[in-house]
């Protein structure tokens, strides 16, 4: 461990995390005891399967190689890659932001480059293909240990289902939680509008086009293993857990969508915080870099403060567009594209594929992209109006909704009988569940929690801002302009 992470990675027990404190960590640092769940540009995350009960339902994030060298930082930088700086900003900005109930507490485990090395090859087979280029950052000093959100960590302390040393329940058995993780985020056939429209055939008719395209937007875990979502065994399985199968799963994620705030929040602040043009954001940005004061990513106190500020100024007003026209941002506000021109069909979004920033909508900015201006300066109404704190302000609430814009929110169901109340007393340290739903004559417990929130780095303004150039090109050779309505 680096000697200011040692000093500064004293993280309070919480109630999310496990009873054995402190940590044995010579135990967690055996590759046996760990096996491949999922992955995505930036980290790996490995399933406990050791025998101690402390650590059944926990899962280790590792972060991976960088894909490009990391531009060197002076002393002064807020070492954005130290595990410190992104808990800091997950549970005091992001968690500001969304709620602090949506946010996992994390346990930081030190590493070893002996484990990181033994760990990278065991994995390595379990990975797909298009992400085996890199293995796990040899120079992390420290891994977070998280609650696996898939799971219901309480209902492991009372049945033990986790059990390593047991059998595996055959595959006729009932599932006992299902969670659905959801990448909110543009598609060539999704609408994010239909998720956050508050309309239960909306919301589900959203969730059934995410399934039937599911590409990096939608996983499906069934007590704690991802499935396919297409399959025929997944649907037998999910028809074991809830009569009515898959639909009526979707029925019920639905209506916790709707019923959970988190939705409507997310929405609102997604919108507010990207309230300019990524071509007003690159401008400010690089008229800042102009004149040596190229905006640097900020430290935890300052992001704190800059959250703050948004707060109190109730940014959540009006949005302006390039063209200096103002529309109004609330839950019903937005227009956005849906789909492509059917005679230029473009070929679907993948994992890794050069093409899959040209989707229908832009994550990095909420305009329609047939509809949207290029920068002109003619046009522009504010020019030289604001002042550098200003444009420094706007961009670094920019990056905030990158970062809201990327975010995964796992949702965890499983059936109110579950609970052995009097045990999972036994066992605070394990969590509560979120809230209760009711669907038919059954009940269901359910929590909602968001992963990959971590702070983006501000000199990917211009990756952003060449991201959208591509998209602005493709919409103008678009003949028709589909959009989702709010
Ligand atoms: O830049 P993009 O648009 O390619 O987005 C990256 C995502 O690619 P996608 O477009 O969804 O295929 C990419 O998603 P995948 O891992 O490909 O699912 C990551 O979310 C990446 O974030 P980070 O590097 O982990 O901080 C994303 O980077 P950020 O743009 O969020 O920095
Ligand atoms: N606490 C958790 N519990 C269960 N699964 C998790 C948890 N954290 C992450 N995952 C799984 O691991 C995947 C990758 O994790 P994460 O999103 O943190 O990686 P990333 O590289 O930062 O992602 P991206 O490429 O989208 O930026 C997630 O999509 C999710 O399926």
């Amino acid at each position: 461990m680096s000697h200011r992470e040692s000093k500064q990675l004293q993280f309070e027990s919480t109630p999310d995390m496990p009873k054995s404190q402190p940590l044995t960590y010579s135990q967690l640092l055996d590759p046996a005891v760990w096996s491949y769940k999922a992955e995505g540009n930036a980290n790996v995350v490995l399933t406990y399967v050791g025998r101690d009960s402390a650590f059944f339902g926990y899962v280790l994030r590792l972060r991976k190689e960088p894909a490009a060298p990391v531009k060197s930082s002076g002393e002064d930088a807020p070492h954005i890659h130290s595990l410190d700086h992104e808990y800091a900003f997950q549970r005091n900005v992001i968690g500001v932001l969304l709620g602090k109930e949506y946010v996992a507490e994390m346990q930081p485990v030190p590493m070893t480059r002996e484990f990181l090395t033994a760990i990278g090859k065991v994995i390595d087979e379990a990975r797909p293909q298009s992400r085996r280029g890199r293995g796990p950052d040899m120079n992390q000093s420290v891994a977070p240990l998280l609650p696996d959100h898939t799971l219901m960590q309480e209902v492991f302390a009372a049945n033990s289902v986790l059990d390593s040393s047991a059998a595996p329940p055959p595959p006729s058995a009932p599932p006992t939680v299902v969670a659905l993780e959801l990448k909110v985020e543009d598609d060539e056939l999704f609408c994010p509008l239909d998720l956050y429209s508050g309309d239960v055939n909306r919301v589900k008719s959203a969730l059934q086009v995410l399934c039937q395209t599911p590409q990096n937007n939608l996983r499906f875990f069934l007590d704690g293993a991802q499935y396919p979502v297409d399959n025929t065994d997944t649907r037998a399985r999910l028809d074991l857990f809830l009569s009515g199968g898959f639909d009526k799963i979707l029925d019920l994620i639905a209506k916790i969508l709707i019923d959970d705030p988190l939705f409507r929040v997310l929405k609102t602040r997604q919108q507010s915080l990207d309230a300019y043009d990524i071509e007003w954001i690159f401008k400010w940005y690089s008229a800042l870099a102009e004149t040596g004061k190229e905006p640097r990513d900020p430290t935890e106190e300052e992001w704190e403060a800059i959250v703050q500020d948004y707060l109190d100024e109730g940014r959540e007003g009006p949005k302006r567009a390039v063209d200096g026209s103002i529309s109004a941002i609330n839950a019903d506000a937005g227009s956005f594209d849906s789909g492509s021109d059917t005679e230029a069909p473009q070929p679907k979004r993948k994992r890794k594929d050069s093409t899959a920033s040209i989707g229908s909508l832009d994550r990095h900015s909420f305009e329609p992209k047939g509809k949207r201006r290029r920068l002109d300066s003619d046009t522009d109404p504010f020019r030289d109006e604001i002042s550098d704190a200003e444009k420094l302000h706007r961009v670094q609430l920019f990056m905030l909704s990158v970062t809201l814009k990327d975010l995964s929110v796992i949702i965890t169901v499983d059936k109110d009988n579950n609970s052995k109340e009097e045990k999972s007393d036994q066992a605070p340290h394990l969590g509560k569940p979120m809230g209760a739903i009711r669907l038919g004559n059954e009940s269901f417990r359910y929590k909602l929690r968001v992963v990959d929130i971590d702070p983006k780095r501000i000199d990917k303004i211009s990756h952003y801002y060449q991201l959208d150039q591509d998209i602005i090109r493709h919409f103008q050779t678009l003949k028709e302009d589909k959009r989702c309505q709010p």
